[in-house]
């Protein structure tokens, strides 16, 4: 019988309602398995606790290193309770690994409230079943565990856990649990008593799970999961806790921006660009987001250092800050987010959302306040994170006035920000791909006509979203098509004189679905231009696909182009341009053929256009027919 110093063993789990005198056992559900039809059979759930340890490790706890977090946090939550009712009671937790204790066994001592006998066989015996929800079952606040569970972990490691336990003046307790479910429990000889309140928890190593409860690898553990927690950890005699955090924790206090640098130095490995104090007090949280010194891949989310009530939940946290926020990497503590039950992530709530908003808000905060007393470590910030700051100004006004007062654009009369741009040339022209800019950008130059590369990722968004936040600000999408509108048309008497040539020049272009226009344009030295509106370049690109496709598909691609609108690409060519004027006065309509078909090739060229297989094989033509014509000699068949 438990309490009169006798051991109980169980089999697995104690069933609710076990006043832990009876024995539990096939025979009583056997005797029950016999009752007549329709008599109500109340069973009870039995737990494989193999199964469930299996359950843990493989799929709810990363690593079995987490027995580490589990012990330290059991003995912080007993110590916490303890002093809730006495305030001066000692606060520490001691670790002993087997180099220390010397009998292969690693032991964790605390000066916790202890466990009485009687919660001994409820608490330690009953998977899920916890002290630390109150009534309704809620996890109470000041404590670190809340699931039942966590205890558990220990068998990741250790077939056997010991716990020996005194709770105020009551006798000293002793439980042992295997790993294949069963328990005992007995009061202590009197030579086994504890002197004082707490407990010890013994771990009896697996074999093969030594490497988990050395010296080094729990030093560094109890560092890692615990060195932030307010109470005395120590490994052997080595301290493992390192006071509060080095960031402010009460509202209003300054923070320490050196020790916070030397912090990201010493723990994240790198300088940052700054440091930005957060806090959410509805959420207990205080904290810093370094901002990261070098540029990321948005994609790749390194997480957050999250700390819960002081012990690490995760090193790579996700969902604490917005998206967008990709170049803020944040440490921080909170006490009202809640884990998920491997404590390994934030569990997704409305408290979590909230906190998430009211981060960004703050890290946007700081980019504002930036922006106006530090615009030239904004340009720096910029330089580094613009892609970031782009992405946010997609769907945030401020963010948007930012780049377009700060962020520095390609355009074809320079460097420019937007802001910039309009001042010096009112209307906001932009090309809206980077194939389009190239085309434009030095005819357009050549015409006074200035122009912004909206190329990028995001900048043609971010130029057509301008409008809405200011009503001033007017924009121009500027196609290479419309170039043609802006050159001058020849005077009738030279239109006519050139329509033998125009017709020869459109007869060997014919075949590629290119219109030749003549036109007089700056600059001069530009012989031709190859523009196309973006139905043609739709066009073009079906053509392209069409040359590669295979039957099938080749018939549905006939099928789209012939539902789109011909809207030809065209060659213009330059009559300010003496080669061309030249090329226009040939006599031989061969020679015309070759010549046009070369500036044709040249012009797809210098405009970065895709080349089709017509186009390549026309290029070569021309070249070498043109190369032959150079070349003189005879031709022998
Ligand atoms: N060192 C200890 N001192 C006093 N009581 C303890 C100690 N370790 C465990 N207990 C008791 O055993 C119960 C079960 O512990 P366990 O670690 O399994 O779950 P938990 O801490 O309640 O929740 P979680 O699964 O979230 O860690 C605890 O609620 C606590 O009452």
């Amino acid at each position: 019988m438990p309490g009169d110093g006798a051991p109980c063993t169980r089999s697995r789990v104690k069933p609710p309602g076990d006043n832990g005198t009876d024995t539990v056992g096939a025979d009583r559900y056997g005797e029950r398995r016999k009752s007549e039809p329709g008599a109500r059979l109340d069973r009870t759930f039995q737990v494989d606790l193999r199964g469930v340890v299996d359950l843990l490790s493989h799929h709810l706890y990363g690593s079995p290193r987490v027995y580490v977090r589990e012990l330290l946090q059991n003995a912080v939550d007993a110590i916490t309770a303890r002093r809730s009712a006495e305030p001066e009671a000692p606060a520490r937790v001691r670790v002993e690994p087997p180099e220390l204790t010397g009998d292969g066994t690693l032991r964790v001592h605390d000066t916790g409230i202890g466990l009485t006998e009687a919660q001994v066989h409820e608490l330690l015996a009953t998977i899920g079943r916890s002290s630390k929800r109150d009534e309704l079952g809620f996890s109470r606040h000041e404590f670190l565990g809340q699931f039942g569970i966590g205890l558990l972990s220990c068998f990741l490691v250790a077939d056997e856990i010991r716990v020996v336990t005194r709770h105020g003046d009551e006798p000293t307790v002793l439980w042992t649990g295997w790993s294949d479910g069963r328990y005992a429990v007995r009061i202590a000889e009197p030579e086994q008593a504890r002197n004082e309140p707490g407990t010890t928890v013994t771990l009896v190593p697996r074999r093969d799970a030594d490497q988990w409860l050395g010296v080094p690898t729990v030093t560094e553990l109890a560092r890692l999961y615990g060195g932030l927690l307010p109470v005395d950890v120590r490994v052997g005699d080595t301290p493992t806790t390192s006071g509060p955090p080095p960031w402010p924790t009460t509202p209003g206090a300054p923070a320490d921006r050196a020790a916070l640098q030397r912090y990201a130095q010493e723990l994240l490995g790198f300088v940052p660009f700054d440091v930005v104090p957060l806090s959410v007090p509805e959420a207990g949280l205080t904290g810093v987001a370094f901002i990261l010194p070098a540029a990321v891949n948005p994609a790749a989310r390194a997480g957050h250092r999250v700390y819960l009530k002081r012990m690490l939940l995760s090193e790579h946290a996700d969902g604490l800050l917005p998206e967008w926020a990709f170049f803020a990497h944040c440490v921080v503590d909170a006490s009202e987010l809640r884990p998920t039950a491997s404590r390994e992530a934030l569990y997704e709530d409305a408290l979590l959302t909230s906190v998430r908003e009211a981060l960004g808000d703050q890290i946007r905060g700081w980019l504002v306040r930036l922006a106006k007393h530090d615009p030239r470590r904004l340009g720096e910030f910029l330089q580094v994170h613009h892609l970031g700051v782009k992405a946010l100004a997609m769907h945030d006004d401020e963010m948007l006035r930012l780049v377009d007062q700060w962020w520095p654009m390609d355009t074809n009369v320079g460097t420019l920000t937007l802001a910039e741009f309009r001042q010096r040339h009112g209307v906001l022209r932009y090309a809206a791909s980077l194939d389009e800019f190239r085309q434009l950008a030095a005819v357009a130059a050549a015409q006074d006509l200035a122009v912004v590369n909206g190329g990028y990722t995001y900048d043609t968004e971010l130029i057509e979203r301008l409008p809405a936040v200011d009503r001033s600000v007017l924009i121009e999408r500027l196609e290479p098509s419309d170039l043609t509108t802006r050159f001058e048309i020849l005077d009738p008497a030279t239109e006519l004189a050139l329509r033998p040539f125009r017709t020869a020049a459109q007869r060997a272009l014919e075949r590629l679905g290119c219109e030749v226009v003549i036109r007089a344009y700056d600059p001069v030295s530009l012989p031709a231009l190859y523009l196309v509106s973006r139905s043609a370049a739709f066009h073009d690109q079906l053509a392209a696909s069409r040359d590669r496709a295979d039957e099938l598909w080749g018939g549905v691609l006939d099928a789209l182009a012939a539902s789109a609108p011909p809207d030809r690409p065209q060659l213009v060519l330059n009559h300010r341009n003496p080669l061309v004027r030249r090329v226009t006065t040939l006599a031989d309509p061969e020679l015309v053929g070759l010549a046009v078909e070369a500036l044709y090739g040249q012009a797809l060229l210098l405009g970065h256009h895709p080349i089709r297989a017509a186009d390549a094989a026309l290029l070569n033509s021309s070249f070498l027919g043109l190369l032959g014509r150079a070349v003189p000699g005879e031709t022998r068949d």
